[in-house]
């Protein structure tokens, strides 16, 4: 299960008395369990920062929407520097002057062919470097060397270390399991909408959203050096990047078939040696794979951009000092008009929702619903994934999830809290 936030972390080190309040009404929720609460009669909204009923009172958000954007990761989800090469045994190192140390130092020499080998112990620089650039951060993506996964790493850890990861799942298990530091995963894309599979593993994981990246995505279709595009009889590909290059793929006339990743492609291609297939994939992939690129720039759409969520294991703490993003998911109550009142909760707080999607609750999709004409119905019942734009620091925040909370749904917990993208 997903919490909210660590209660120790944010009641003791939040100075702020509604952001203290609104965690210790949650906390007794959040002890391994999720918030599970129904009213039947509607409560009155006065101490949620809104009048009457709430929902008689909307006016635009539009000013108060965040107009300049500037990614960062946050520090403090950044773990401490990690040794170049922790699993060897710490041999001290520092013996370089006066005789003692020499003779230390020959002593050493016997034991120790190259003592640049053995693990260089932390220094003033060192600890007082700010891992900010991600240098240092090993980060988990799904896929090959070369993949758009790892660029996307990239640009939000320019020095950090890239882990390829065969799937998913064991993209968010690497961060689990402490192998990593964090984790890139493709949540939507312009063209094909979003990345379900990987909204179904927010739930079943307990990482947090701490950021998240977009990254234009170039196709290039590749082949084996001096192969023409002519030759080319069937394609590789993520299902995604496919689907991202219809025109020019029914154009060719050729054969789709799906790979786990865009660089597996390329790679499959050149280790199968198949003259007469291509591979949608990156540039980079070209070079890493040694491949031809046969034609460039080849999806549909020019603007062909991918949002990737940036995953760790702890949460980061919202502040107010620059806008944030945080994001929800909940189940609702039976009732007309519920999914309205609920968004309504947003609204009439000036609070822009920024992403909704929709989920089939795979555990029990059907709820019966008793309709005094005909019976009972059967609908499916559903999760919303809802991001919005505004820190859980902010008291129209707090009260937001309060008044959602108390009168429309039955289940609620938080998948993260990012600052804005880039
Ligand atoms: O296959 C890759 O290279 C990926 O990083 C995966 C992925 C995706 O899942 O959407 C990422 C970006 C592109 O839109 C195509 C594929």
């Amino acid at each position: 299960m997903c919490h909210w936030v660590s209660p120790e972390l944010t009641n003791k080190t939040t100075t702020n008395p509604g952001l203290r309040r609104f965690w210790g009404s949650f906390s007794m929720a959040l002890n391994g369990s999720p918030i599970w609460k129904v009213k039947t009669t509607p409560p009155s909204f006065s101490h949620l920062g809104v009048s009457g009923n709430g929902l008689g009172r909307f006016r635009s958000a539009s000013n108060l929407r965040f107009r300049s954007r500037k990614w960062e990761c946050c520090p403090l989800a950044q773990r401490a520097i990690t040794l170049v090469d922790d699993e060897k045994p710490f041999v001290p190192v520092a013996y370089t002057s006066g005789p003692v140390e020499k003779a230390l130092s020959s002593e050493s020499m016997r034991f120790h062919k190259d003592l640049n080998l053995l693990p260089k112990p932390l220094t003033a620089s060192d600890l007082s470097s700010s891992p900010a650039d991600g240098s240092k951060v090993r980060v988990a993506y799904q896929g090959s060397p070369g993949a758009y996964s790892e660029a996307a790493a990239w640009k939000a850890y320019p020095k950090c270390e890239t882990v390829p990861c065969d799937g998913f799942e064991s993209t968010f298990k690497a961060v689990e399991l402490w192998l990593v530091d964090k984790a890139v995963l493709p949540i939507e894309n312009s063209f094909g909408g979003s990345v379900h599979r990987n909204y179904d593993l927010l739930l079943r994981h307990r990482l947090h959203i701490v950021g998240e990246v977009k990254l234009l995505v170039n196709h290039s279709l590749l082949g084996l050096p001096s192969v023409k595009l002519e030759e080319i009889k069937r394609v590789f590909s993520h299902p995604q990047a496919l689907a991202q290059c219809e025109m020019m793929l029914t154009d060719l006339g050729t054969m789709r078939l799906n790979t786990d990743d865009t660089a597996g492609a390329a790679k499959m291609v050149a280790s199968l040696g198949l003259k007469d297939t291509g591979a949608i994939a990156s540039a980079r992939a070209a070079e890493i794979y040694g491949l031809d690129i046969l034609a460039q720039n080849i999806q549909d759409d020019d603007d062909n951009i991918t949002r990737f969520l940036i995953l760790a294991r702890e949460p980061i703490i919202p502040g107010t000092d620059r806008p944030y993003k945080t994001s929800i998911v909940f189940t609702l109550v039976e009732g007309p008009g519920v999914l309205f009142k609920a968004f309504a909760v947003f609204a009439l707080r000036e609070i822009e929702l920024t992403k909704i999607e929709s989920r089939p609750q795979r555990q029990r999709p059907l709820r019966v619903v008793d309709d005094s004409n005909e019976g009972s119905a059967k609908y499916f019942d559903y999760l919303f994934y809802v991001d919005f734009e505004a820190s859980m620091a902010e008291p129209r925040a707090q009260y937001a999830l309060e008044h959602l909370q108390i009168s429309f749904v039955r289940q609620l917990k938080s998948t993260g809290k990012l600052p804005p993208p880039m």
